[in-house]
């Protein structure tokens, strides 16, 4: 269990993390959700123990990761697969790991094969590596200690789509034997299909969070007519926010009922009206997220909540 709990992270006057709260369950894939600069890698570094925080907590099942003993028993880390040492073979780096958590020399084999880098990858040294390979190396040294958690930050960076589907394997199975996993990403398609929650930051703020099934609950009704303006002015009258969807529709946080009764009142003709779902987790993120301003700027979209209520 993962639990961060109002954390807020300054650098300097920079605020990279603000009142952050959400937690991931045992048995669960969350994924961690936001553009480039959202917070995302500071959070994940929070935990880690890389960086204090400027005040509330993260922690992994109830302890800060400088209070675990041996923690990489416990918590498998890959935040940056890019700076491992380039002068050492890939078996280099997970025998001397290895050692230091203290684990049997035969794992190192069981994981170069579990990440597909046995046979030759594995005696070459790390600088020769693709970021595909760092990114398959950076798994297995994070597996190496047979944790029960897993806080990988954009895990996927490097792979190719089959690379993708086989890591989506790995961690689904992970979390199925009872194992929490948090990893982040910028691009939702990469996460939904192995998440079932997901948390969604945007300008240090947490934005939204929830499990999947919740969030596309929240995702709204996509309302389409003819004379846009005039949707617009109809769902403004009655209370209803919207946003800019594709092809020149609107995502209405509301029922499709409601957004139906408001454009009929004020004699809109609709050409289209259902409710989000699908492409709409699609649409909340990006409505969620592309207001995503600096910290101190109050949020401009609606979060799940609010747009469930
Ligand atoms: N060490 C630091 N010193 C100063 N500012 C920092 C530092 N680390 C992060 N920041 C700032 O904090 C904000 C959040 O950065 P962070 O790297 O956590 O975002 P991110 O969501 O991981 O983005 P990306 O996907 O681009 O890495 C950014 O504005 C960034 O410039």
């Amino acid at each position: 269990m993962i639990e961060i709990e109002h954390l807020t992270r300054r650098y300097g006057t920079q605020l990279a993390v603000s009142d952050v709260t959400f937690s991931c369950p045992a048995g669960t894939v969350t994924g961690f959700l936001g553009p480039n600069g959202a917070g995302k890698s500071t959070t994940l570094r929070t935990l880690c123990g890389l960086a204090a925080p400027t005040s509330g907590s993260a922690t992994i099942g109830g302890r800060q990761y400088r209070e675990l003993p041996n923690p990489g028993r416990h918590v498998g880390v890959l935040l940056d697969a890019g700076a491992q040492h380039a002068g050492r073979t890939g078996g280099e780096v997970l025998t001397l790991t290895a050692k230091v958590l203290g684990v049997p020399r035969t794992r190192v084999g069981e994981m170069l094969q579990l990440v597909g880098l046995d046979g030759g990858a594995a005696g070459k040294r790390v600088g020769k590596y693709s970021l595909g390979m760092r990114q398959r190396l950076g798994l297995a040294t994070a597996l190496l200690g047979d944790p029960e958690v897993l806080v990988l930050d954009e895990p996927a960076n490097g792979l190719d789509p089959e690379g993708i589907y086989w890591m989506r394997g790995l961690l689904r199975g992970f979390a199925d034997r009872g194992g929490t996993v948090l990893l982040s990403s910028h691009l939702l398609r990469e996460v939904e299909a192995v998440a079932d929650r997901l948390a969604v930051i945007a300008g240090g703020r947490l934005v939204a969070s929830g499990s999947k099934e919740e969030l596309l609950a929240a995702a709204g009704t996509v309302v389409r007519a003819r004379e846009r303006v005039a949707l617009e002015q109809a769902l403004a009258a009655a209370g209803i926010r919207y946003d800019a969807a594709e092809d020149g529709a609107l995502l209405a946080g509301d029922e499709p009922e409601p957004v139906g009764i408001a454009a009929a009142r004020a004699g809109v003709p609709l050409l289209e009206l259902r409710p989000a779902s699908g492409a709409g987790l699609e649409e909340l993120f990006r409505s969620l997220t592309h207001a995503g301003g600096p910290a101190d700027a109050a949020p401009t979209t609606p979060t799940a909540q609010e747009a469930r209520a």
